[in-house]
């Protein structure tokens, strides 16, 4: 299959969505090394399932790619690393600077080993191949190098150019771009195409999805897709018109909106059509060194998060926020703050998550396609979350143990908040458990506002199952609260609250979070043993243990509460991972 001069073979390539939805009608096509290829057609027509049919993202049905003679389904771990694609969205991180963009790019992307030297050597090449090591106009001479600029302040098009100047960093021999120039001026897009057409001289093949008739000046080639993605010009910019035989482009896309002249002028594979079998799934390999890419990920991650500081700073505003309002609204030490101090924990850990996967999703799937391993992306997110959540967990506990331990129920002076450091141990547990579930939400969906839809539905059970509000009277309703970490969080804070009084053998009246009621609390003489905080909150129905559906004995100890939150984690893990897994390939 070997044919020198080629970059690209597509053998009858043909796409079907779901449902039998056409993507792409049967096609053939050869690119030549180091040519610029213009892919062009109206809106819906399949310009963009054709990039990606063509580079791996989302494979054709039916039909072969070759990528330089060797086959993308078969060798697709060998060949993805000529691959250079950038999406219609950008695939850089808004709160970087473009050097560090460029530099944790390169750190993911190179060979291990490969030096700083080089990596910089390397940026200021993409930097000046792309022309954006020169000053924007009307900059004064000591305004900001462009390396020193945060992407967001760059503008659009300038972004896209970073976007290509991650791509190009690795040397890709072929380039797939899905319109790069709908975000520019005239005058730059100018520039920008001059300087890929420098790039394609150099050895680069580039395929650009364009809409701008103006773009066919500077390409070698135009592939051209009437509706329903057939195939029906493939040729020199030159040939176009008399090809159609219409005096200008705009007459091409009108034309070829039309389905019927659409199929007069298809150009129908004349190839033989290797298999008419299903292609299968590409298969990924695993990442060139996992801990080397988890350092350099969580490294990234947590510089995106420092520079952003306004974010960093609400989170951690958060918990004096929460802190402040539990202190104020509870007089004394009630299973209330106990309640509001898991609540708390659970909602600093979802809501720190929940838009974390989704908000970079189109970063996400470009990495995964080149090298990212799906384990060493959620484990740096993880790593960074436990962060913000220990120090959300600190601040929040130290203000509840203070202000509990001055304003402690007053025939009760021993109760509050004890013991501080196991306290925070286990909020962070809950907290960081909580972080799965934003996670796997944020992993799930595929847009922010959908995900901040569900957040509040994920957080009424554990609310209303965490025995609290209600006693958990019916067997369905207490095997759903297993699934809470608002029960197993409360139940096990609770638990830990009467082990410390327990354990320093106290006096039975200074038992923790004495019983209220409207009249007072009751008194040693008459509840002293019922008022403990375990027994205030609604869980283990004496009823369902007694007829077997719970295993009283061994739900009854703290390191039950602590395992169940850990299976809960571990289920959230596997959730996050099968949801990540399914986003590979479409
Ligand atoms: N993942 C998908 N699932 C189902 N249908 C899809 C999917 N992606 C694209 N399509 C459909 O395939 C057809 C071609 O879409 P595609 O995005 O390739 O067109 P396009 O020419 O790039 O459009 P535009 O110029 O608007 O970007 C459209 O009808 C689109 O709705």
């Amino acid at each position: 299959m070997e044919e020198k001069g080629l970059s690209i073979k597509a053998v009858g390539i043909t796409k079907r969505y779901s449902k039998n939805k056409i993507g792409l009608q049967p096609m053939s096509m050869d690119i030549k090394s180091k040519s610029f290829v213009a892919l062009m057609g109206p809106s819906g027509c399949g310009k963009s399932t054709l990039l990606k049919c063509l580079n791996g993202d989302n494979p054709a049905t039916y039909g072969e790619v070759y990528i330089h003679g060797l086959s993308l389904l078969d060798h697709y771990d060998l060949v993805k690393k000529n691959i250079g694609y950038v999406p219609q969205d950008d695939i850089i991180h808004r709160e970087l600077s473009v050097y560090k963009t460029l530099f944790y790019s390169a750190k993911l992307r190179l060979p291990d080993g490969t030096s700083n030297q080089e990596i910089d050597r390397r940026i200021d090449k993409v930097l000046k191949s792309l022309k954006l090591d020169q000053h924007d106009q009307g900059d004064t001479p000591d305004q900001k190098d462009i390396k020193a600029k945060k992407v967001k302040e760059l503008s659009g098009g300038q972004r896209k150019r970073i976007s290509i100047a991650v791509e190009l960093l690795t040397e890709p021999s072929i380039l797939f771009l899905d319109e790069p120039t709908s975000p520019l001026d005239p005058e730059t897009i100018d520039s920008f195409l001059n300087s890929l057409k420098e790039l394609a001289k150099e050895g680069t093949t580039i395929i650009m999805v364009t809409h701008k008739p103006e773009d066919l000046n500077y390409v070698d080639e135009v592939v051209f897709l009437g509706v329903k993605g057939h195939l029906v010009f493939k040729g020199p910019p030159a040939d176009i018109l008399k090809h159609f035989n219409v005096s200008s482009i705009i007459e091409v896309y009108s034309e070829m909106s039309d389905l019927k002249a659409v199929k007069k002028l298809y150009q129908a594979p004349s190839d033989t059509l290797p298999s008419t079998d299903s292609n299968p799934k590409i298969s990924r390999s695993k990442a060139d060194s996992s801990l080397r890419q988890l350092y350099w990920l969580a490294k990234r991650y947590l510089n995106i998060k420092t520079n952003d500081s306004g974010n960093l700073f609400l989170l951690l505003l958060q918990p004096l926020i929460v802190g402040g309002l539990v202190s104020l609204v509870f007089s004394e030490f009630r299973i209330g703050v106990l309640f509001l101090t898991v609540i708390s924990a659970i909602w600093f850990g979802v809501s720190n998550s929940a838009k974390e996967i989704v908000g970079e999703l189109p970063i996400y799937k470009r990495e995964r396609m080149y090298n990212l391993n799906i384990n060493t992306y959620i484990l740096s997110k993880l790593i960074v979350l436990a962060l913000i959540a220990l120090l959300q967990v600190l601040i929040f506990t130290t203000i509840i143990y203070f202000n509990f331990s001055f304003r402690a129920v007053s025939e009760f002076p021993d109760t509050y908040l004890r013991p501080f450091a196991f306290s925070v141990a286990f909020l962070f547990f809950i907290s960081f458990s909580a972080s799965l579930i934003g996670l796997f939400l944020s992993s799930y969906f595929s847009n922010t506002e959908k995900v901040m839809t569900v957040v509040p539905i994920t957080l009424m059970p554990q609310i209303m199952l965490a025995g609290v509000m209600t006693k958990l009277d019916s067997r369905i309703v207490e095997i759903l609260s297993f699934f809470t970490l608002g029960r197993w969080g409360t139940e096990g804070f609770a638990r830990m609250q009467d082990g410390y009084f327990q354990d320093r053998d106290m006096e039975p009246e200074s038992v923790i979070i004495p019983e209220f009621n409207p009249d007072g609390y009751y008194k040693n003489d008459c509840k002293c043993e019922t008022s403990g905080a375990l027994e205030q909150l609604g869980l283990y129905d004496a009823d369902l243990i007694d007829k077997g559906v719970l295993i009283g004995d061994v739900f009854n100890n703290q390191y039950a509460n602590l395992i169940a939150v850990g299976l809960l984690s571990v289920i959230m893990y596997l959730l996050i991972f099968i949801s990540l897994n399914k986003k590979d390939s479409l």
